[in-house]
């Protein structure tokens, strides 16, 4: 693409409790300002994003970028949108406006919108960065994730949250660390040690007191804890981290190593680097995937990798290329 792209953006204003609503008048001046061929549409119910992105991808013009404005589960959508019209080369941009924003973090794009869409307007070239694809053979369900997807307690956690009664007022009162601490000691209590059973690389693993099961495309979930910090969106690979179940002061002291980046040298952490995994579990666990529920489930997940092509430049676009 060698002229400025027209930028064809779905926003959902609900993202972030509301702050990308609440940002978008400064992002729409700048647009104005700058001169950028746009037109918007807006996310109106929870899953409008994927049906948007799939109308756009089968609809798309040349010389067009999908500008993705709202949180993680917002791009998740639309990335499943595109993916599931089988175009594999429509570029997306993204500006981070949700709570959490760990892709943008895994990818290094500023969290700040205003500074995120400054990347992005620079860029003249898309880049590709690796997608996460599952199939779980127990549902006959596909899926694309940026993120991770989680067995288990972080999987806990984000249902807890969601579900909290207290997490909106909390957050109204900018206390949503303080509703994600709960969250934490809830899903540690009622979080079972389960067994699960992983192939990865040629060989096969079974776990009798899995705990947290994440598979994960770049370092960071939960908002910024580095589950893997070596794990790269460039590589071609997934990263699987199996923590077993713990006494609560061991995770304690585990947890407060993840958050240093530096829990990967405990025995009860194990890791997994491939291209091709399957995880199974026998038992009825929560899941989730780029932090939105995927329920209380047995699963049989068959992992592998894709890519996306991304329209930005970031100080890590060295390492895309
Ligand atoms: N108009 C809407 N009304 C209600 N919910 C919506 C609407 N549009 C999208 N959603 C839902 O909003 C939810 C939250 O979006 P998103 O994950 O992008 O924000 P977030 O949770 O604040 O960010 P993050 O995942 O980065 O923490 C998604 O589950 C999505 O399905």
């Amino acid at each position: 693409m060698a002229d400025t792209p027209h930028f064809y953006i779905i926003l959902n204003q609900v993202a972030g409790t509301g702050q990308a609503q609440k940002i978008w008048p400064q992002i729409e001046t700048a647009l104005k300002q700058r001169g950028i061929s746009y037109e918007l549409q807006i996310s109106s119910y929870p899953g409008h994003t994927t049906r948007i992105a799939y109308q756009f991808a089968r609809f798309k013009r040349t010389n067009q970028v999908l500008l993705i404005v709202g949180g993680d589960g917002t791009l998740n959508q639309a990335i499943n949108g595109v993916q599931s019209a089988g175009k594999h080369d429509i570029p997306i941009a993204y500006l981070p406006c949700g709570s959490g924003n760990d892709f943008a973090r895994g990818i290094g794009l500023n969290s700040d919108p205003l500074q995120a869409l400054e990347q992005i307007l620079a860029a003249t070239a898309p880049v590709n960065i690796d997608l996460g694809v599952y199939h779980d053979a127990l549902k006959n369900e596909t899926g694309y994730f940026v993120n991770n997807v989680g067995i288990g307690f972080d999987a806990s956690v984000v249902s807890i949250t969601n579900n909290s009664k207290s997490k909106r007022f909390l957050n109204k009162c900018h206390l949503g660390s303080l509703s994600y601490v709960f969250s934490l000691i809830q899903a540690f209590t009622s979080q079972d040690a389960f067994q699960v059973t992983v192939k990865a690389n040629g060989s096969v693993k079974n776990f009798s007191r899995g705990f947290l099961v994440t598979t994960t495309n770049h370092p960071y979930f939960g908002s910024g804890v580095p589950i893997m910090p070596s794990a790269r969106v460039d590589d071609q690979k997934l990263d699987l981290v199996v923590i077993e179940k713990l006494n609560v002061f061991f995770f304690c002291y585990l947890f407060i190593m993840m958050l240093m980046g530096k829990h990967t040298r405990y025995k009860t952490v194990h890791h997994f680097r491939t291209d091709d995994l399957v995880i199974r579990t026998q038992t009825l666990e929560f899941g989730q995937v780029d932090g939105e529920e995927m329920g209380s489930r047995a699963f049989d997940m068959h992992f592998k990798v894709t890519s996306q092509p991304f329209w930005l430049t970031t100080t890590k676009t060295e390492q895309f290329k």
